[in-house]
């Protein structure tokens, strides 16, 4: 029964985070959804920038804390270590849907291209950064980075066993193909709004602080990694330096 319930919870924090990325593609991309990160300003402006930026923070902190080797041991000690990296996707998705609920926009138009083929280039890139991110996601082992791959192999019984240092096709040219992908989708846009701008500014920090984090863990957990991190450039491909 508690491996049913477990399989069922895995299920279900999947089913979240990928109706919260469909959104989110809406959200920043200003199309489908109710209310985008660019619809008119409902609030004074230095209200607006407090509230937006408390719910970054709060993604932030729920974002990068969750994902410490010391926080995964403290909640085991709580919930099945099977449902660990469900309950980390789930509590990631609800940050982000507190983000789109309560996301106050702000008016002011930083740039806009009216250009046809320049808002074509624009929503190309924009394209582009979405589906990296979502083929990286594949390329290191999307199951296992939405736990999926835990949950199914504590319902068969077996052991779960980490994954190895991976590098295939973009990891070849930089460490951090998934964070390229965020960063043409926050900022290739023909029309940069005020709230748009804070959105990609705090997300490109966030990004570069979460790349030092991610990287410390790494390097203790896979085998290879700090020789790997030596020879491949972070974001920007050797080609273009
Ligand atoms: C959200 S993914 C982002 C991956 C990478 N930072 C990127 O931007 O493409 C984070 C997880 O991917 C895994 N990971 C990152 N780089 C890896 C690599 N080269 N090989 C295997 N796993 C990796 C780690 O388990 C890490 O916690």
């Amino acid at each position: 029964m508690s491996r049913f319930l477990i399989l069922a919870y895995g299920l279900l924090s999947y089913a979240v985070f990928f109706l919260t990325f469909c959104y989110a593609l809406g959200f920043v991309g200003n199309f489908l959804v109710p209310r985008t990160m660019d619809s008119p300003a409902l609030v004074p402006l230095g209200n607006a920038l407090l509230v937006n930026l408390g719910l970054l923070g709060l993604f932030a902190v729920q974002h990068s804390v969750m994902a410490r080797p010391a926080f995964k041991r403290w909640l085991t000690r709580f919930i099945p270590e099977p449902a660990e990296r469900s309950t980390y996707v789930l509590m990631s998705s609800l940050a982000l849907i507190a983000l789109f609920w309560f996301w106050q926009p702000m008016g002011g138009l930083v740039w806009e291209v009216t250009h046809p083929l320049g808002r074509a280039v624009l929503y190309g890139l924009f394209g582009f950064g979405w589906a990296l991110v979502l083929v990286t996601t594949f390329l290191i082992n999307h199951f296992d980075l939405f736990g999926l791959r835990q949950v199914w192999l504590h319902f068969r019984g077996r052991p779960y066993t980490p994954l190895p240092l991976r590098a295939p096709g973009p990891y070849r040219l930089v460490r951090h193909p998934l964070y390229v992908g965020w960063l043409f989708a926050f900022w290739a846009t023909p029309t940069m709004s005020l709230a748009h701008l804070v959105f990609a500014v705090m997300t490109t920090a966030y990004i570069l602080v979460a790349i030092r984090f991610e990287e410390r863990d790494l390097m203790e957990a896979l085998p290879g990694y700090a020789e790997y991190r030596q020879r491949v450039p972070m974001l920007v491909p050797r080609l273009f330096r």
